[in-house]
């Protein structure tokens, strides 16, 4: 019998009273200060057990609050992630921990943990995290010590899964709908902002799903496409054209505030692949973090066209299903405003 046995989510039991309830009413209410209040509250309601250290989440329209106080009663707001039942729940059986006592100690040469980590990233030194928590380095898998390890909560190596702890506000702007903007605090570059949340689904119903959300114009799916699931699967061979995405992240009908960033050409946070109470290398948590010191009250986004847009030909990440590629509404132009923007969000 498995000690470890932590809740699974589904999509098919994904909460939807409250946004059908305030479908339901009448326009002006949903207009409403209450309204804004309410859905602030149920923000703090369902994340507070898993954030406890997080500040509250404002809503701000001050570009035409007086149309759309709130963004739209579309999405029950969750950190979780809700699998579809054609993707595995997590596999906890082959999950290892380490048997550290106190802390993980980073010159170690028997954390099991740290010898994950160097695995992927053995030039540096330790850790991927530094002593206050901060990512030395992106493009990285991060292997974090989990449920099974005997190392105390406050191990330098437990970071994404303590949950948000700088201020966010999600915002309205003039000319990209919502977006989610830094709080009256700077954020110190590789600070982990939060995971990008939602529904875990199979890379079919993702290609599905995508059809419709390019034709009406908005889409919040991500796929878990990180290259060094690609670099390191023994059996993908040398042909990296034989990589097929499992699966994607939809944010449409669950997520957090991370399904209201805004793409960049020139991001401030980038995305990482992150496993905490997971051992399939396939199923990584899609962590957010800042790419370089964020300024307060400063827009987060992130690149949509890739991991890391210091690479130039990046794979696609944001899965767009480019088959109508200029088309459908999804491939309005960038309206970023970086001196190098591209033009483009999706290619
Ligand atoms: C994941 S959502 C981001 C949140 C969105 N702004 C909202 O109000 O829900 C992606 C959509 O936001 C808009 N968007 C994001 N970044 C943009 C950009 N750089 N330029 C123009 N529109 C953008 C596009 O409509 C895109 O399909």
């Amino acid at each position: 019998m498995l000690e470890f046995a932590p809740k699974v989510f589904y999509s098919r039991d994904i909460p939807h009273a409250l946004q059908d309830l305030m479908n339901s009413v009448e326009a002006p209410f949903r207009q409403s200060i209450m309204a804004k209040e309410m859905f602030e509250a149920a923000i703090y309601e369902n994340t507070y057990e898993d954030e406890p250290d997080a500040p509250r989440i404002s809503i701000v329209n001050d570009v035409d609050g007086d149309l759309e106080v709130t963004p739209a009663w579309e999405f029950h707001y969750s950190n979780r992630i809700w699998h579809s039942d054609d993707v595995p729940p997590p596999d906890f059986t082959n999950l290892r921990g380490c048997g550290c006592e106190g802390y993980c100690d980073p010159k170690s040469q028997t954390c099991s943990c740290l010898k994950r980590q160097q695995e992927y990233s053995g030039h540096i030194p330790g850790f991927i995290y530094d002593d206050k928590g901060r990512l030395k380095q992106r493009g990285f898998p991060i292997f974090e010590c989990n449920e099974l390890c005997g190392c105390l909560e406050g191990c330098r190596n437990r970071v994404v899964q303590h949950g948000r702890q700088y201020a966010v506000n999600i915002r309205k702007t003039t000319n990209k709908g919502w977006g989610v903007f830094a709080g009256r605090q700077r954020i110190p570059k590789g600070s982990f902002i939060g995971i990008y949340a939602g529904e875990l689904l199979s890379e079919n119903e993702g290609e599905e799903r995508g059809i419709k959300y390019n034709k009406f114009g908005r889409t919040y799916l991500f796929q878990l496409d990180f290259y060094h699931l690609r670099l390191n699967e023994s059996d993908v061979g040398d042909n990296d054209d034989e990589w097929q995405t499992k699966y994607v992240m939809d944010a449409y009908h669950a997520g957090n505030f991370t399904r209201f960033l805004n793409h960049s050409c020139d991001p401030n946070c980038a995305m990482n692949a992150c496993y905490t109470n997971e051992a399939n290398l396939d199923k990584p948590l899609l962590a957010l973090f800042t790419r370089c010191e964020v300024q307060p009250w400063e827009e987060l986004s992130f690149s949509y066209t890739g991991y890391d847009s210091d690479e130039e030909d990046d794979e696609d990440q944001h899965a767009s299903n480019n088959g109508d590629a200029g088309r459908d509404a999804v491939y309005a132009p960038c309206l970023c405003g970086a001196r190098k923007c591209k033009g483009y969000m999706f290619k």
